[in-house]
């Protein structure tokens, strides 16, 4: 693929061309004088890169958002807004443009790269103090009042939209939606901000109301610093107590505007006084009950934490124990009695089982913490020395592998030694292509230690499931070509086990084959349309930087889905078989382990219908592959 095709805005895929997509650019696209390294991700309004200027091959990374719509007005309003708002913990703009891809103009902006974690997924893993969740809310608090004091608002604010760095600091990033005091104004329809309803204040959730029983008014809501406040107490109360607080609309309200919302230390005893009273003035009912500004609540916190007791020091969670309602969401006590906004019902009911999904995700993460915390441990040492760049050098499994391939290379030798002495192996087929076997998608490697494998499908299912490989079944029990077996040969004894490894790279794409009743049933309850995609990462056993790539062989996979698509949610395993052939990878899932632990059948590729192309650097049998990368549905493997 030349650049001058990518910068042209088509790139070639297999026999045919596809017009490149800023929602899916391939790593190595250039974006003016910005070359793509990965994909980070998409949200409402464009897709996020990491990106290194061109020409720079081990220069520093930076974050480009590349608008979804050509011509998207927004772009320019968060540029303008990040340019106003300086901080330490809000990301920085570099610069902002637009890119042409073939006739359309795309907005982008270019931001710095902020290694880390969102605030929600820092917390699953790590159990934290108190004291350092107030450490991050006091950072969080400077960030908006800095904001605040140059006229400008978030309007966004939650959990995912705060990167926690590796070294604990903040940075508030994704100001799409944000706002400051003379900004244009880009709709004259939408009377509500953009913004996530969960983090709605109960002011702005009664005006929605009451605009809704007046269809013709115009005026849009004006969002306020209270409405701000409230979203940073949504979220940090979310920290806490590990579940949301009641939403206004859901609860009677009388009991809110006169006693609040109870106490946090019910559902975990473990928050200090001082830190759920700060917390419980944020999500007061009344805006005006609220504090005066962030500032001052900033101020606040930093006293609270120069006098914290032990008390503070002490995880939020225990291993042993469940916080004492915490297994009960206050969508399942209101799911019989919640008044219902009209015309919200099914969006409501939508919302209600997606709460109580996420609900046993997280209740399922603290059991896991409870049952094998040595493994949690483990696993986020391992994560941690990953992003640190130690890699492969530091892997704890490096040392298991010499036993592996010095019995790799005594088969490799046996293997060849058989093909060449046993009568009637070797005779002429045509049309067979795969030089050597691959397992099937169910004869996975041996997992990893600590590495569960899902539950068995039923035997019906996996029937139904298993890939046709006839090409396959040639190699292994008939003869294959005398060629092919040269090559076999040469490769097995050139250099034993790690030059078979390589030339099982020669193997191309199985054959086409049907998507089985099962699996499209699956994905239409969960909503997953043909052609539909979202992110993964392509092997959960190689957790590392997102903007860097990794080495990928044939054989089986294991992804993780890093982006929700239709009801399938982030965090889902994507069982699978790559084959790495012909310059290219190309890849099936047929098996998705739901974090709730349902496994259902699929019919995914990686990546797009023609897989993707090797990056530079690759040879047969070791391919280069961005760390993130897509899934699409199909009903038909090609
Ligand atoms: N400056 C950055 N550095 C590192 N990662 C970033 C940066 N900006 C965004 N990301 C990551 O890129 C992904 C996509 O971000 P983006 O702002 O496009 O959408 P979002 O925040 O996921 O969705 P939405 O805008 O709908 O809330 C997110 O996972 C985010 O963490």
């Amino acid at each position: 693929m030349s650049r001058d095709s990518l910068e042209a805005g088509r790139f070639g895929l297999g026999a045919g061309h596809v017009l490149l997509s800023a929602e899916w650019l391939p790593p190595g696209t250039r974006v003016e004088r910005w070359e793509v390294v990965g994909r980070l991700g998409a949200g409402g309004y464009g897709t996020t890169y990491s990106v290194r200027r061109a020409g720079r091959a081990r220069g520093r990374l930076y974050a480009l958002k590349l608008s979804r719509r050509p011509g998207e007005r927004w772009f320019a309003r968060e540029a303008a807004l990040l340019a106003r708002v300086r901080h330490r913990a809000v990301v920085r703009l570099i610069t902002h443009g637009i890119w042409r891809l073939g006739p359309v103009e795309h907005p982008y902006l270019v931001m710095e790269y902020v290694e880390g974690e969102s605030l929600y997924e820092w917390a699953l893993a790590r159990n934290p103090t108190a004291r350092q969740v107030a450490l991050l809310l006091a950072q969080v608090l400077e960030a908006l009042a800095a904001a605040h004091a140059r006229g400008a608002m978030h309007r966004d604010f939650k959990g995912d939209n705060v990167q926690v760095t590796l070294d604990g600091k903040v940075k508030l990033l994704d100001w799409g939606a944000g706002w400051y005091a003379g900004a244009p104004t880009l709709t004259q329809t939408a009377r509500l901000p953009p913004g996530s309803p969960r983090y709605y204040s109960p002011q702005l959730l009664r005006w929605r109301a009451s605009a809704e029983r007046r269809p013709g008014a115009l005026e849009p809501y004006t969002y306020s610093v209270a409405d701000e406040m409230y979203a940073v107490g949504v979220t940090f109360y979310r920290l806490l107590v590990d579940q949301y607080p009641a939403l206004p609309w859901l609860v009677p309200i009388e009991p809110l505007v006169s006693q609040g919302l109870g106490s946090l230390k019910d559902l975990n005893p473990r928050v200090p006084t001082l830190l759920e009273s700060i917390i419980l003035r944020l999500l007061a009912f009344a805006p005006e009950q609220r504090p005066e500004g962030t500032a001052s609540v900033a101020r606040e916190v930093r006293r609270a934490l120069a006098v914290a007791d032990a008390a503070w020091e002490a995880p939020l969670f225990g291993w042993r124990e469940r916080t004492s309602s915490g297994s009960r969401t206050t969508l399942e006590a209101a799911e019989a009695k919640g008044p219902v906004m009209p015309g919200q019902e099914v969006a409501l009911r939508e919302a209600r089982a997606r709460h109580v999904e996420e609900v046993h995700r997280l209740r399922e993460v603290r059991e896991l913490r409870q049952r094998d915390p040595a493994k949690v441990a483990e696993v986020e040492a391992r994560a941690f020395r990953a992003a640190r760049g130690g890699g492969w050098r530091s892997h704890p499994l490096r040392w298991a592998v010499v036993p592996v391939l010095l019995a790799g290379l005594l088969l490799a030798g046996l293997a060849s030694w058989r093909l060449e002495h046993v009568p009637g192996v070797v005779a002429p087929v045509p049309g067979v292509q795969q030089m050597a076997p691959s397992p099937g998608p169910y004869q996975a490697r041996a997992p990893l230690a600590g590495e569960a494998l899902p539950p068995a499908l039923f035997q019906q299912e996996k029937e139904d499931m298993t890939l046709r490989a006839p090409r396959q079944a040639a190699v292994n029990s008939s003869p294959v070509r005398a060629g092919a077996l040269g090559k076999l040969k040469r490769c097995t004894l050139a250099a034993g086990a790690v030059a078979f490894t390589a030339c099982a790279g020669a193997q191309i794409r199985p054959d086409p084959t049907r998507c089985p009743e099962g699996a499209l049933e699956a994905m239409r309850k969960l909503s997953m349309n043909e052609t539909g995609s979202a992110s993964i990462l392509t092997d959960i056993n190689q957790p590392g930087n997102n903007s860097e790539e990794l080495i990928v062989r044939d054989g089986p996979i294991v992804s993780l889905t890093v982006e929700s698509y239709g009801d399938l949610p982030t965090g889902t395993r994507l069982y699978g078989q790559l084959w790495t052939g012909g310059g290219r990878v190309t890849g099936r899932y047929t098996r998705a382990e739901l974090p709730d632990r349902r496994v259902i059948p699929v019919c995914l590729v990686y990546g797009n219908l023609d897989g993707g192309e090797w990056l530079p650097g690759s040879k047969a049998g070791a391919v280069r592959m961005p760390r993130t990368w897509a899934y699409r549905v199909v009903h038909a493997f090609p």
